[in-house]
């Protein structure tokens, strides 16, 4: 793929809306700054040696709205940096091996990427990850905190559904946290919901726009396929079926995989997808808008997935995970600008949100009670 294709991908938001998908026709998002020379933007990646790490850093150095790139895991990097460093882009890449260099990596950076931590093997639940994973994300934030506190986090690293609590309690702890500013990377759930409904309705998939709401696990992903567009007459057995295909996503990547890991090749593009948005909500790009797992008041839950303006820097539009939710958010300067709402439900998609509940509740709570000591 040459750096013009691969652009031109980028530039496709994940689950944009209609105002992003006409943005992106614009000159703006074209050029993924508002105006005057393209600015500086550090990006670090937080687990890059590993196996959503690695492609991933090779398509943020691809990608030409970064001029930094940070690449830190406790081992590896070094080789991963310097094959990549060798790619004729903008960005001057720089490998950072183990916790003596972690606060190097992180300095200065505007978005940190974290894909750190264990992947899923066969009869696992993400849950399962959550004993080890919990760790690593907490003292990764720790040190975001001391270093890099106005950073934009994309948390890849599952349990996702609870390390964005974790990660928003540690950084309320150290008195830096903005709601603003951290995110669930929920964009693979929606990329699939568009790949299987493109597949079922016949439709061009570079044209399809399906909302995910919810969290990030089992049945907390709730495709809202009633809202794709474009419409296509799919009866209630095919959107039962596509539902739950989008829902076994991960696990249908597990199980091919055979004790190899999880999904990582679909994972570092969803990840380029979704920090790219941030990165032109940074730069204030208009009407940015992603799917993430973002701190919300959509629904009771603390975190939940919808429709959301982003309150980050300007205009990035994004669907944003409730923060206990998936949401639809729209992204700028700052970060979230606004959280949309859920739009119309049907009773098939009202009473999966109902049954999301319970398990996206305890999910939160656990990470919450874990930063605490309980
Ligand atoms: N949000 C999502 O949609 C998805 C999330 N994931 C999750 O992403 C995570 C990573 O998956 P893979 O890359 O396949 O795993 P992997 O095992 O191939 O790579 C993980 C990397 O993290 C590094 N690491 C471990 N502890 C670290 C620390 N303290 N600091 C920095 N780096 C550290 C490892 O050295 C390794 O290089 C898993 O938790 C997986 O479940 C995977 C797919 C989709
Ligand atoms: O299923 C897993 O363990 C990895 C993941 O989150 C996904 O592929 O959606």
């Amino acid at each position: 793929m040459t750096v013009a294709m691969l652009r031109s991908v980028l530039r496709r938001s994940s689950c944009s809306s209609t105002a992003a998908a006409a943005s992106s026709s614009s000159v703006l998002s074209r050029r993924g700054f508002a105006s005057g020379p393209a600015p500086e933007r550090k990006v670090a990646v937080l687990g890059a040696a590993g196996g959503i790490g690695q492609p991933l850093s090779l398509l943020m150095k691809l990608n030409p709205l970064v001029s930094s790139l940070s690449l830190y895991d406790i081992a590896g990097t070094p080789g991963v940096a310097a094959d990549v460093s060798h790619i004729n882009t903008r960005s001057e890449v720089k490998g950072y091996a183990g916790e003596e260099q972690l606060g190097q990596a992180l300095e200065g950076a505007d978005i940190v990427i974290i894909p750190a931590g264990v992947p899923r093997k066969p009869g696992m639940t993400r849950d399962d990850l959550f004993k080890i994973n919990a760790g690593i994300v907490k003292s990764l934030c720790e040190a975001i905190a001391k270093y890099c506190p106005n950073a934009l986090v994309n948390m890849i690293s599952n349990p996702v559904n609870s390390t964005v609590p974790i990660a928003a309690e540690v950084f309320k702890i150290k008195g830096v946290y903005d709601e603003r500013k951290l995110f669930g990377v929920t964009t693979l759930d929606v990329v699939r919901a568009k790949t299987f409904y493109a597949g079922k309705a016949k439709v061009n998939v570079a044209d399809v726009n399906v909302p995910v709401i919810g969290g990030h696990a089992g049945v907390t992903i709730l495709p809202l396929f009633s809202q794709a567009t474009p419409r296509a007459n799919l009866s209630d057995d095919e959107i039962t079926a596509l539902t739950k295909r989008t829902q076994d996503g991960g696990t249908e990547v597990v199980e091919a995989k055979a004790g190899k890991g999880s999904a990582t090749l679909s994972m570092a593009y969803a990840g380029a997808i979704f920090s790219d948005a941030c990165l032109k909500g940074l730069n204030g790009v208009p009407d940015v808008v992603e799917c993430s797992f973002v701190q919300s008041t959509v629904t009771e839950l603390p975190f939940f997935a919808s429709k959301v303006k982003s309150l980050l820097v300007r205009h990035l539009t994004l669907y944003k995970c409730f923060i206990l939710v998936l949401s639809l958010v729209r992204l700028g300067k700052n970060g979230v600008e606004e959280v949309l709402g859920l739009g119309p439900l049907t009773d098939y998609e009202q009473q999966g949100l109902e049954a999301l509940k319970p398990e996206l509740k305890s999910s939160i709570e656990k990470g919450i009670a874990f930063v605490h000591g309980n």
